[in-house]
Protein backbone atom coordinates (compact mmCIF):
# COMPACT_ATOMS: atom_id res chain seq x y z
CA UNK A 1 0.00 0.00 0.00
CA UNK A 2 0.59 3.70 -0.46
CA UNK A 3 3.91 4.54 1.83
CA UNK A 4 3.30 8.97 2.43
CA UNK A 5 1.14 7.83 4.95
CA UNK A 6 2.07 6.82 8.69
CA UNK A 7 -0.40 4.32 8.26
CA UNK A 8 -2.53 2.47 5.52
CA UNK A 9 -5.43 2.15 7.65
CA UNK A 10 -6.03 4.15 10.65
CA UNK A 11 -9.18 3.43 13.10
CA UNK A 12 -10.81 5.92 15.65
CA UNK A 13 -11.76 3.70 18.54
CA UNK A 14 -11.11 0.65 20.04
CA UNK A 15 -14.38 -1.27 20.09
CA UNK A 16 -15.09 -4.54 19.16
CA UNK A 17 -15.89 -2.10 15.51
CA UNK A 18 -12.18 -2.11 15.66
CA UNK A 19 -9.92 -4.95 17.16
CA UNK A 20 -11.53 -7.49 15.96
CA UNK A 21 -10.69 -6.70 12.20
CA UNK A 22 -7.16 -4.94 12.61
CA UNK A 23 -5.21 -7.70 14.40
CA UNK A 24 -6.03 -10.32 11.04
CA UNK A 25 -5.49 -6.58 9.02
CA UNK A 26 -2.24 -6.26 11.01
CA UNK A 27 -1.12 -10.01 10.14
CA UNK A 28 -1.75 -9.71 6.56
CA UNK A 29 1.12 -6.89 5.92
CA UNK A 30 -1.13 -3.70 6.12
CA UNK A 31 0.48 -0.88 8.62
CA UNK A 32 -2.20 -0.39 10.92
CA UNK A 33 -3.24 2.38 13.67
CA UNK A 34 -5.77 2.97 16.32
CA UNK A 35 -6.16 6.00 18.15
CA UNK A 36 -8.00 5.39 21.49
CA UNK A 37 -8.73 7.90 24.26
CA UNK A 38 -10.09 6.05 26.99
CA UNK A 39 -9.76 2.13 27.88
CA UNK A 40 -8.70 -0.13 24.92
CA UNK A 41 -11.58 -2.51 24.15
CA UNK A 42 -14.07 -0.19 23.94
CA UNK A 43 -17.49 -0.41 26.06
CA UNK A 44 -18.27 -4.11 25.73
CA UNK A 45 -15.20 -5.66 27.84
CA UNK A 46 -15.05 -2.50 29.53
CA UNK A 47 -18.38 -0.92 30.55
CA UNK A 48 -21.04 -3.35 28.60
CA UNK A 49 -21.53 -6.77 27.89
CA UNK A 50 -18.57 -8.37 29.94
CA UNK A 51 -19.13 -6.26 32.90
CA UNK A 52 -23.20 -7.03 32.77
CA UNK A 53 -22.50 -10.49 32.66
CA UNK A 54 -20.03 -10.93 35.32
CA UNK A 55 -22.76 -9.52 37.88
CA UNK A 56 -25.97 -11.01 35.99
CA UNK A 57 -23.94 -14.72 37.21
CA UNK A 58 -25.25 -14.18 40.96
CA UNK A 59 -28.42 -13.33 39.86
CA UNK A 60 -29.15 -16.63 37.17
CA UNK A 61 -27.50 -18.69 40.56
CA UNK A 62 -30.45 -17.00 42.94
CA UNK A 63 -33.19 -17.91 40.54
CA UNK A 64 -32.62 -21.10 39.50
CA UNK A 65 -32.20 -22.34 43.60
CA UNK A 66 -35.47 -19.91 44.32
CA UNK A 67 -37.24 -22.34 41.40
CA UNK A 68 -35.35 -25.61 43.02
CA UNK A 69 -36.62 -24.54 46.47
CA UNK A 70 -37.55 -27.22 49.11
CA UNK A 71 -34.89 -29.63 46.50
CA UNK A 72 -32.89 -27.11 47.78
CA UNK A 73 -32.70 -25.77 51.30
CA UNK A 74 -32.07 -22.50 52.25
CA UNK A 75 -32.50 -19.10 50.67
CA UNK A 76 -29.58 -17.31 48.32
CA UNK A 77 -28.57 -13.78 48.99
CA UNK A 78 -26.38 -11.53 46.79
CA UNK A 79 -23.40 -9.76 48.27
CA UNK A 80 -23.55 -6.66 46.49
CA UNK A 81 -19.93 -5.16 46.95
CA UNK A 82 -18.13 -8.49 46.57
CA UNK A 83 -20.33 -9.07 42.96
CA UNK A 84 -19.12 -6.02 42.13
CA UNK A 85 -15.49 -6.63 43.19
CA UNK A 86 -15.63 -10.00 40.92
CA UNK A 87 -16.78 -8.46 38.11
CA UNK A 88 -13.75 -6.18 38.50
CA UNK A 89 -11.75 -8.68 38.84
CA UNK A 90 -12.68 -10.52 35.54
CA UNK A 91 -12.73 -7.59 33.58
CA UNK A 92 -9.83 -5.84 34.81
CA UNK A 93 -7.67 -8.13 32.60
CA UNK A 94 -9.24 -7.38 29.05
CA UNK A 95 -7.58 -3.97 28.08
CA UNK A 96 -4.16 -5.19 28.85
CA UNK A 97 -5.08 -8.55 27.04
CA UNK A 98 -6.75 -6.83 23.88
CA UNK A 99 -3.99 -4.21 23.87
CA UNK A 100 -1.28 -7.34 23.83
CA UNK A 101 -2.42 -8.31 20.98
CA UNK A 102 -2.49 -5.60 19.52
CA UNK A 103 0.53 -5.12 19.53
CA UNK A 104 2.21 -8.27 19.04
CA UNK A 105 0.14 -7.73 15.39
CA UNK A 106 2.81 -4.83 15.36
CA UNK A 107 -0.64 -2.61 15.48
CA UNK A 108 0.11 1.12 16.85
CA UNK A 109 -2.06 2.14 19.74
CA UNK A 110 -2.03 5.59 20.24
CA UNK A 111 -3.61 7.28 23.61
CA UNK A 112 -5.54 10.64 22.95
CA UNK A 113 -8.60 11.93 21.05
CA UNK A 114 -8.37 11.80 17.74
CA UNK A 115 -10.49 14.95 15.54
CA UNK A 116 -9.68 14.95 11.76
CA UNK A 117 -7.55 17.75 9.89
CA UNK A 118 -8.64 16.58 6.70
CA UNK A 119 -9.65 13.22 5.42
CA UNK A 120 -5.91 11.41 5.55
CA UNK A 121 -5.02 13.53 8.73
CA UNK A 122 -6.26 13.05 12.38
CA UNK A 123 -4.94 15.17 14.94
CA UNK A 124 -4.25 13.48 18.48
CA UNK A 125 -2.73 16.31 20.89
CA UNK A 126 -1.85 18.35 17.64
CA UNK A 127 -0.22 15.87 16.34
CA UNK A 128 -0.58 14.55 12.79
CA UNK A 129 -1.24 10.75 12.23
CA UNK A 130 -1.72 10.24 8.42
CA UNK A 131 -3.15 7.24 6.64
CA UNK A 132 -4.59 6.06 2.86
CA UNK A 133 -7.43 4.34 4.79
CA UNK A 134 -9.70 6.03 8.35
CA UNK A 135 -12.05 3.75 9.92
CA UNK A 136 -14.21 6.20 12.53
CA UNK A 137 -15.62 3.38 15.42
CA UNK A 138 -16.29 5.76 17.92
CA UNK A 139 -19.48 4.16 18.81
CA UNK A 140 -22.08 5.75 20.97
CA UNK A 141 -22.55 6.96 24.44
CA UNK A 142 -24.94 7.48 26.73
CA UNK A 143 -28.26 9.80 26.18
CA UNK A 144 -28.50 12.34 29.31
CA UNK A 145 -31.88 14.08 29.85
CA UNK A 146 -32.32 17.73 29.03
CA UNK A 147 -34.27 18.70 32.32
CA UNK A 148 -33.12 20.73 34.96
CA UNK A 149 -30.96 18.24 37.63
CA UNK A 150 -30.00 16.19 34.90
CA UNK A 151 -26.50 15.98 36.20
CA UNK A 152 -27.55 14.05 39.37
CA UNK A 153 -28.50 11.57 37.52
CA UNK A 154 -25.67 8.27 36.51
CA UNK A 155 -25.18 6.34 33.39
CA UNK A 156 -24.58 2.42 33.20
CA UNK A 157 -20.92 2.72 33.51
CA UNK A 158 -21.59 4.29 36.90
CA UNK A 159 -23.95 1.63 37.88
CA UNK A 160 -22.09 -1.03 37.37
CA UNK A 161 -18.85 0.38 39.36
CA UNK A 162 -20.96 1.17 42.78
CA UNK A 163 -19.29 -0.52 45.31
CA UNK A 164 -22.11 -0.09 47.56
CA UNK A 165 -25.45 -0.95 46.35
CA UNK A 166 -28.43 2.12 46.86
CA UNK A 167 -31.38 1.24 48.55
CA UNK A 168 -34.36 3.07 46.50
CA UNK A 169 -33.53 3.31 42.39
CA UNK A 170 -34.85 5.30 40.19
CA UNK A 171 -34.87 4.11 36.27
CA UNK A 172 -35.57 6.11 33.80
CA UNK A 173 -36.27 4.22 30.17
CA UNK A 174 -37.53 0.81 29.57
CA UNK A 175 -34.72 -0.45 27.31
CA UNK A 176 -32.07 -2.82 27.08
CA UNK A 177 -30.37 -1.24 30.04
CA UNK A 178 -33.20 -0.29 32.62
CA UNK A 179 -34.80 -4.03 31.99
CA UNK A 180 -31.14 -6.16 32.42
CA UNK A 181 -30.28 -3.05 35.56
CA UNK A 182 -33.63 -3.49 37.10
CA UNK A 183 -33.19 -7.36 37.16
CA UNK A 184 -29.22 -7.53 39.23
CA UNK A 185 -30.70 -4.42 40.92
CA UNK A 186 -33.88 -5.69 42.07
CA UNK A 187 -32.09 -9.41 42.99
CA UNK A 188 -29.43 -7.28 45.12
CA UNK A 189 -31.91 -6.12 47.23
CA UNK A 190 -33.11 -2.30 45.92
CA UNK A 191 -36.28 -1.30 46.12
CA UNK A 192 -36.25 -0.27 41.78
CA UNK A 193 -38.90 1.94 40.00
CA UNK A 194 -38.75 2.16 36.18
CA UNK A 195 -40.13 5.13 35.18
CA UNK A 196 -41.32 5.16 31.36
CA UNK A 197 -41.48 7.14 28.93
CA UNK A 198 -44.85 5.80 27.16
CA UNK A 199 -46.59 2.47 28.02
CA UNK A 200 -44.00 -0.03 26.19
CA UNK A 201 -41.28 -1.82 27.62
CA UNK A 202 -38.68 -3.40 25.11
CA UNK A 203 -40.48 -2.44 22.18
CA UNK A 204 -38.53 -3.98 19.78
CA UNK A 205 -39.25 -7.11 21.66
CA UNK A 206 -43.03 -9.12 21.13
CA UNK A 207 -44.72 -7.86 23.80
CA UNK A 208 -46.66 -10.61 25.17
CA UNK A 209 -43.59 -12.50 26.14
CA UNK A 210 -41.95 -9.11 27.53
CA UNK A 211 -45.38 -8.85 29.55
CA UNK A 212 -44.30 -11.79 30.98
CA UNK A 213 -40.56 -10.67 32.25
CA UNK A 214 -42.73 -6.71 33.30
CA UNK A 215 -45.00 -9.22 35.42
CA UNK A 216 -42.35 -11.62 37.08
CA UNK A 217 -40.61 -7.81 37.97
CA UNK A 218 -43.16 -6.71 39.45
CA UNK A 219 -44.05 -9.69 41.36
CA UNK A 220 -40.45 -8.87 42.78
CA UNK A 221 -41.08 -5.78 44.09
CA UNK A 222 -40.21 -3.31 40.82
CA UNK A 223 -42.57 -0.88 40.08
CA UNK A 224 -43.17 0.23 36.57
CA UNK A 225 -44.77 4.00 36.18
CA UNK A 226 -46.08 4.11 32.41
CA UNK A 227 -45.97 7.66 30.51
CA UNK A 228 -44.40 8.95 33.58
CA UNK A 229 -43.58 12.44 31.72
CA UNK A 230 -40.04 12.97 33.84
CA UNK A 231 -39.44 16.48 34.57
CA UNK A 232 -36.48 17.64 36.82
CA UNK A 233 -34.41 15.84 39.59
CA UNK A 234 -33.50 17.69 42.77
CA UNK A 235 -31.61 17.17 45.38
CA UNK A 236 -33.30 16.46 48.78
CA UNK A 237 -30.59 15.98 51.85
CA UNK A 238 -28.45 12.81 50.57
CA UNK A 239 -31.40 12.06 48.50
CA UNK A 240 -32.45 12.67 45.31
CA UNK A 241 -35.93 13.49 44.10
CA UNK A 242 -37.63 12.69 40.72
CA UNK A 243 -40.19 15.01 39.66
CA UNK A 244 -42.71 13.59 37.19
CA UNK A 245 -46.53 13.18 36.06
CA UNK A 246 -48.82 16.21 37.27
CA UNK A 247 -46.59 17.52 39.98
CA UNK A 248 -45.65 13.81 41.49
CA UNK A 249 -42.78 13.07 43.47
CA UNK A 250 -40.38 10.15 44.08
CA UNK A 251 -37.45 10.48 46.33
CA UNK A 252 -34.62 8.21 46.01
CA UNK A 253 -30.84 7.41 46.59
CA UNK A 254 -29.77 7.09 42.90
CA UNK A 255 -31.00 7.44 39.37
CA UNK A 256 -30.36 5.87 36.51
CA UNK A 257 -31.07 7.56 33.18
CA UNK A 258 -31.20 4.93 30.73
CA UNK A 259 -33.13 6.78 27.91
CA UNK A 260 -30.67 5.21 25.31
CA UNK A 261 -27.01 6.04 23.68
CA UNK A 262 -26.23 8.60 20.98
CA UNK A 263 -23.55 8.22 18.20
CA UNK A 264 -20.32 9.95 18.93
CA UNK A 265 -19.90 11.94 15.69
CA UNK A 266 -19.77 15.33 17.14
CA UNK A 267 -16.61 17.44 18.00
CA UNK A 268 -14.62 15.07 15.93
CA UNK A 269 -14.10 17.20 12.43
CA UNK A 270 -16.70 15.45 10.38
CA UNK A 271 -18.11 18.73 9.11
CA UNK A 272 -14.91 20.20 7.70
CA UNK A 273 -14.03 16.97 5.63
CA UNK A 274 -18.28 16.37 4.64
CA UNK A 275 -18.63 13.27 6.36
CA UNK A 276 -22.42 12.64 6.16
CA UNK A 277 -24.43 11.91 9.71
CA UNK A 278 -27.58 11.95 11.40
CA UNK A 279 -28.76 11.18 14.42
CA UNK A 280 -28.46 7.75 14.51
CA UNK A 281 -24.98 7.57 12.84
CA UNK A 282 -22.47 7.90 10.39
CA UNK A 283 -23.81 7.35 6.63
CA UNK A 284 -22.47 4.49 4.70
CA UNK A 285 -22.99 2.90 1.71
CA UNK A 286 -22.90 -1.21 1.37
CA UNK A 287 -19.42 -1.25 1.38
CA UNK A 288 -19.53 0.69 4.99
CA UNK A 289 -17.66 3.41 2.94
CA UNK A 290 -18.66 6.84 4.23
CA UNK A 291 -19.39 9.79 1.58
CA UNK A 292 -16.15 10.39 1.62
CA UNK A 293 -13.86 7.95 -0.22
CA UNK A 294 -11.32 6.82 1.66
CA UNK A 295 -13.47 6.77 5.43
CA UNK A 296 -15.18 4.44 6.25
CA UNK A 297 -17.24 3.67 9.69
CA UNK A 298 -17.89 0.68 11.36
CA UNK A 299 -19.85 -0.88 15.00
CA UNK A 300 -22.35 1.26 16.89
CA UNK A 301 -21.23 4.43 15.04
CA UNK A 302 -23.36 3.56 11.60
CA UNK A 303 -26.73 4.41 10.76
CA UNK A 304 -27.93 0.94 10.05
CA UNK A 305 -31.26 -1.55 10.31
CA UNK A 306 -28.96 -4.10 11.95
CA UNK A 307 -29.03 -4.17 15.72
CA UNK A 308 -26.33 -2.09 17.38
CA UNK A 309 -24.58 -5.23 19.29
CA UNK A 310 -21.10 -6.62 19.84
CA UNK A 311 -21.51 -9.17 16.61
CA UNK A 312 -22.60 -6.43 14.46
CA UNK A 313 -19.34 -4.72 15.44
CA UNK A 314 -17.72 -8.08 15.04
CA UNK A 315 -18.73 -8.95 11.33
CA UNK A 316 -18.73 -5.30 10.28
CA UNK A 317 -14.50 -4.95 11.16
CA UNK A 318 -13.60 -8.38 9.50
CA UNK A 319 -15.94 -7.46 6.54
CA UNK A 320 -13.96 -4.16 6.75
CA UNK A 321 -10.32 -6.25 7.39
CA UNK A 322 -11.05 -8.70 4.44
CA UNK A 323 -11.56 -6.10 2.46
CA UNK A 324 -8.55 -4.02 2.94
CA UNK A 325 -6.48 -6.81 2.62
CA UNK A 326 -8.01 -8.00 -0.71
CA UNK A 327 -9.87 -11.10 0.24
CA UNK A 328 -13.15 -9.78 -1.25
CA UNK A 329 -14.72 -7.13 -3.20
CA UNK A 330 -18.48 -7.43 -2.29
CA UNK A 331 -21.04 -5.26 -0.63
CA UNK A 332 -21.32 -6.27 3.33
CA UNK A 333 -23.75 -9.08 3.46
CA UNK A 334 -25.05 -9.29 6.76
CA UNK A 335 -25.99 -12.60 8.55
CA UNK A 336 -29.12 -13.49 11.02
CA UNK A 337 -28.29 -11.57 13.84
CA UNK A 338 -29.69 -12.74 17.17
CA UNK A 339 -30.39 -10.20 19.45
CA UNK A 340 -31.34 -11.37 23.70
CA UNK A 341 -32.34 -8.78 27.07
CA UNK A 342 -30.54 -10.44 29.70
CA UNK A 343 -33.30 -10.24 31.97
CA UNK A 344 -34.63 -13.68 34.27
CA UNK A 345 -36.16 -15.03 32.51
CA UNK A 346 -34.09 -14.11 29.18
CA UNK A 347 -35.38 -12.38 26.01
CA UNK A 348 -33.76 -13.51 22.99
CA UNK A 349 -35.06 -13.65 19.03
CA UNK A 350 -33.43 -14.40 15.79
CA UNK A 351 -34.16 -13.95 12.35
CA UNK A 352 -37.95 -12.64 11.06
CA UNK A 353 -40.19 -11.65 14.16
CA UNK A 354 -43.58 -13.03 14.98
CA UNK A 355 -45.13 -9.99 13.85
CA UNK A 356 -43.00 -10.25 10.37
CA UNK A 357 -44.03 -13.93 9.87
CA UNK A 358 -48.03 -13.50 10.69
CA UNK A 359 -48.00 -10.46 7.74
CA UNK A 360 -46.12 -12.89 5.67
CA UNK A 361 -49.19 -15.43 6.53
CA UNK A 362 -46.27 -17.61 7.42
CA UNK A 363 -46.78 -20.98 9.68
CA UNK A 364 -45.93 -19.79 13.04
CA UNK A 365 -45.59 -22.39 15.61
CA UNK A 366 -45.86 -21.79 19.89
CA UNK A 367 -44.37 -23.77 22.56
CA UNK A 368 -44.92 -23.72 25.67
CA UNK A 369 -41.91 -24.53 27.98
CA UNK A 370 -42.72 -25.47 31.32
CA UNK A 371 -44.50 -28.64 29.42
CA UNK A 372 -41.41 -29.88 28.34
CA UNK A 373 -39.42 -32.18 29.98
CA UNK A 374 -35.91 -30.58 29.89
CA UNK A 375 -37.37 -27.72 31.15
CA UNK A 376 -38.91 -29.32 34.49
CA UNK A 377 -35.62 -30.26 35.38
CA UNK A 378 -35.23 -26.54 36.35
CA UNK A 379 -38.65 -26.54 37.42
CA UNK A 380 -38.79 -23.69 34.75
CA UNK A 381 -42.06 -21.78 35.47
CA UNK A 382 -41.79 -19.04 32.72
CA UNK A 383 -41.21 -19.71 29.32
CA UNK A 384 -42.78 -20.11 25.95
CA UNK A 385 -41.41 -19.97 22.36
CA UNK A 386 -42.59 -18.73 18.68
CA UNK A 387 -41.16 -20.51 15.55
CA UNK A 388 -41.78 -18.86 12.32
CA UNK A 389 -41.47 -21.21 9.04
CA UNK A 390 -41.74 -20.11 5.23
CA UNK A 391 -44.00 -21.64 2.95
CA UNK A 392 -40.94 -24.55 2.08
CA UNK A 393 -41.49 -25.13 5.65
CA UNK A 394 -37.67 -23.80 6.67
CA UNK A 395 -37.22 -21.85 10.28
CA UNK A 396 -36.94 -18.55 9.46
CA UNK A 397 -37.19 -16.83 13.15
CA UNK A 398 -37.43 -17.71 16.79
CA UNK A 399 -38.74 -15.57 19.49
CA UNK A 400 -38.09 -17.15 22.89
CA UNK A 401 -38.64 -15.86 26.31
CA UNK A 402 -37.01 -18.46 28.91
CA UNK A 403 -34.22 -18.60 31.65
CA UNK A 404 -32.08 -20.25 28.52
CA UNK A 405 -33.07 -18.24 25.63
CA UNK A 406 -29.82 -17.22 25.03
CA UNK A 407 -28.62 -20.57 24.46
CA UNK A 408 -32.09 -22.21 22.47
CA UNK A 409 -31.54 -19.00 19.95
CA UNK A 410 -27.31 -19.56 19.57
CA UNK A 411 -28.51 -23.65 18.90
CA UNK A 412 -31.59 -22.58 16.35
CA UNK A 413 -29.37 -19.61 14.40
CA UNK A 414 -28.02 -22.17 11.64
CA UNK A 415 -31.34 -23.84 10.83
CA UNK A 416 -32.04 -20.20 9.91
CA UNK A 417 -28.86 -18.65 8.55
CA UNK A 418 -28.19 -21.86 6.41
CA UNK A 419 -32.26 -22.75 5.51
CA UNK A 420 -32.15 -26.06 6.90
CA UNK A 421 -34.47 -28.27 5.72
CA UNK A 422 -35.34 -32.18 6.50
CA UNK A 423 -32.07 -32.85 4.77
CA UNK A 424 -30.17 -31.29 7.18
CA UNK A 425 -31.88 -31.91 10.23
CA UNK A 426 -31.69 -35.63 9.85
CA UNK A 427 -28.17 -35.52 9.73
CA UNK A 428 -28.05 -33.47 13.22
CA UNK A 429 -27.03 -35.68 16.89
CA UNK A 430 -26.90 -33.72 19.07
CA UNK A 431 -25.55 -34.23 22.85
CA UNK A 432 -28.54 -35.41 24.59
CA UNK A 433 -29.60 -34.27 27.35
CA UNK A 434 -28.99 -30.70 26.68
CA UNK A 435 -30.74 -27.07 26.32
CA UNK A 436 -29.71 -27.79 22.58
CA UNK A 437 -31.25 -31.11 21.88
CA UNK A 438 -33.97 -29.67 23.69
CA UNK A 439 -34.50 -27.16 20.68
CA UNK A 440 -33.85 -28.78 18.21
CA UNK A 441 -36.28 -31.48 18.93
CA UNK A 442 -38.90 -28.82 18.45
CA UNK A 443 -37.67 -28.45 14.85
CA UNK A 444 -37.84 -32.27 13.82
C1 LIG B 1 -24.38 -1.50 29.56
C2 LIG B 1 -24.22 -2.11 28.20
C3 LIG B 1 -24.42 -3.47 28.05
C4 LIG B 1 -24.28 -4.06 26.80
N1 LIG B 1 -24.49 -5.40 26.70
C5 LIG B 1 -24.37 -6.00 25.51
C6 LIG B 1 -24.54 -7.39 25.39
O1 LIG B 1 -24.83 -8.10 26.36
N2 LIG B 1 -24.39 -7.96 24.16
C7 LIG B 1 -24.06 -7.21 23.06
O2 LIG B 1 -23.92 -7.78 21.97
N3 LIG B 1 -23.89 -5.88 23.14
C8 LIG B 1 -24.03 -5.26 24.34
N4 LIG B 1 -23.82 -3.91 24.44
C9 LIG B 1 -23.47 -3.16 23.21
C10 LIG B 1 -21.96 -3.31 22.87
O3 LIG B 1 -21.19 -2.88 23.98
C11 LIG B 1 -21.63 -2.49 21.64
O4 LIG B 1 -22.46 -2.90 20.57
C12 LIG B 1 -20.17 -2.63 21.21
O5 LIG B 1 -19.31 -2.26 22.25
C13 LIG B 1 -19.91 -1.75 19.97
O6 LIG B 1 -18.53 -1.69 19.66
P1 LIG B 1 -17.94 -0.40 18.91
O7 LIG B 1 -16.50 -0.71 18.67
O8 LIG B 1 -18.79 -0.02 17.79
O9 LIG B 1 -18.06 0.79 19.98
P2 LIG B 1 -17.36 0.95 21.40
O10 LIG B 1 -17.08 -0.36 22.03
O11 LIG B 1 -18.22 1.91 22.15
O12 LIG B 1 -15.95 1.61 21.07
C14 LIG B 1 -15.80 2.93 20.64
C15 LIG B 1 -14.48 3.45 21.20
O13 LIG B 1 -14.16 4.67 20.54
C16 LIG B 1 -13.51 5.51 21.48
N5 LIG B 1 -13.60 6.87 20.95
C17 LIG B 1 -14.73 7.59 20.70
N6 LIG B 1 -14.40 8.79 20.15
C18 LIG B 1 -13.05 8.81 20.05
C19 LIG B 1 -12.13 9.77 19.56
N7 LIG B 1 -12.52 10.94 19.03
N8 LIG B 1 -10.80 9.48 19.63
C20 LIG B 1 -10.37 8.29 20.15
N9 LIG B 1 -11.21 7.35 20.62
C21 LIG B 1 -12.53 7.61 20.56
C22 LIG B 1 -14.29 5.28 22.77
O14 LIG B 1 -13.51 5.66 23.89
C23 LIG B 1 -14.53 3.77 22.70
O15 LIG B 1 -13.52 3.06 23.37
C24 LIG B 1 -23.93 -3.27 25.67
C25 LIG B 1 -23.71 -1.90 25.82
C26 LIG B 1 -23.86 -1.32 27.07
C27 LIG B 1 -23.62 0.15 27.23
N1 LIG C 1 -28.21 -7.39 25.95
C1 LIG C 1 -27.72 -6.53 25.07
O1 LIG C 1 -27.37 -6.89 23.95
C2 LIG C 1 -27.61 -5.06 25.42
C3 LIG C 1 -27.70 -4.65 26.73
C4 LIG C 1 -27.59 -3.30 27.02
C5 LIG C 1 -27.40 -2.39 26.00
N2 LIG C 1 -27.32 -2.82 24.72
C6 LIG C 1 -27.13 -1.85 23.60
O2 LIG C 1 -27.12 -0.54 24.11
C7 LIG C 1 -28.15 0.21 23.48
C8 LIG C 1 -28.66 1.23 24.43
O3 LIG C 1 -29.45 0.65 25.46
P1 LIG C 1 -30.52 1.55 26.18
O4 LIG C 1 -31.29 0.69 27.10
O5 LIG C 1 -29.85 2.77 26.72
O6 LIG C 1 -31.39 2.07 24.97
P2 LIG C 1 -32.81 1.57 24.41
O7 LIG C 1 -32.98 2.29 23.14
O8 LIG C 1 -32.94 0.11 24.47
O9 LIG C 1 -33.85 2.16 25.49
C9 LIG C 1 -33.99 3.53 25.71
C10 LIG C 1 -35.22 3.76 26.57
O10 LIG C 1 -35.28 5.14 26.93
C11 LIG C 1 -36.58 5.64 26.67
N3 LIG C 1 -36.46 7.07 26.37
C12 LIG C 1 -35.96 7.63 25.25
N4 LIG C 1 -36.03 8.97 25.35
C13 LIG C 1 -36.55 9.25 26.57
C14 LIG C 1 -36.89 10.44 27.26
N5 LIG C 1 -36.67 11.63 26.72
N6 LIG C 1 -37.43 10.34 28.48
C15 LIG C 1 -37.64 9.13 29.06
N7 LIG C 1 -37.35 7.97 28.46
C16 LIG C 1 -36.82 8.04 27.23
C17 LIG C 1 -37.10 4.81 25.49
O11 LIG C 1 -38.49 4.83 25.46
C18 LIG C 1 -36.54 3.43 25.86
O12 LIG C 1 -37.40 2.79 26.75
C19 LIG C 1 -29.16 -0.83 23.02
O13 LIG C 1 -29.96 -0.39 21.98
C20 LIG C 1 -28.25 -1.93 22.60
O14 LIG C 1 -27.76 -1.64 21.32
C21 LIG C 1 -27.43 -4.14 24.41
Amino acid sequence: MANQYNYDVLYLGSGHGTFDGAIPLAHSGVKVGIIEEDMIGGTCPNYGCNAKITLDAPVALTREVEQLQGIVEGQLSINWTKSEAHKQDVIKGLPGMIGGLLKDSGIDVIHGKGTFKDNHTVLVDGQPKTAEKIVISTGLRPHRLDIPGTELAHDSRAFMSLTKLPKQIAIIGSGYISMEFATIANAAGANVTVLMHGDQVLRNFYHPYVAQVVKDLEKRGVKFVKNAGVSSFEKSGDQVEVHYGDSRTLTVDWILDATGRIPNVEKIGLDKIGVKYNQHGIEVNDYLQTSVDNIYASGDVIDKAQPKLTPTAIFESTYLSKRFSGQINDPINYPVIPSVVFTSPRIAKAGLSIEEGKEKSYQIETNYLPDDWYRQVDNETIGDNSMVFDKQHHLVGVTEVSEQAENVINTLLPAIEFKFGPAELNRLVYLFPSIGSAAWTQLS
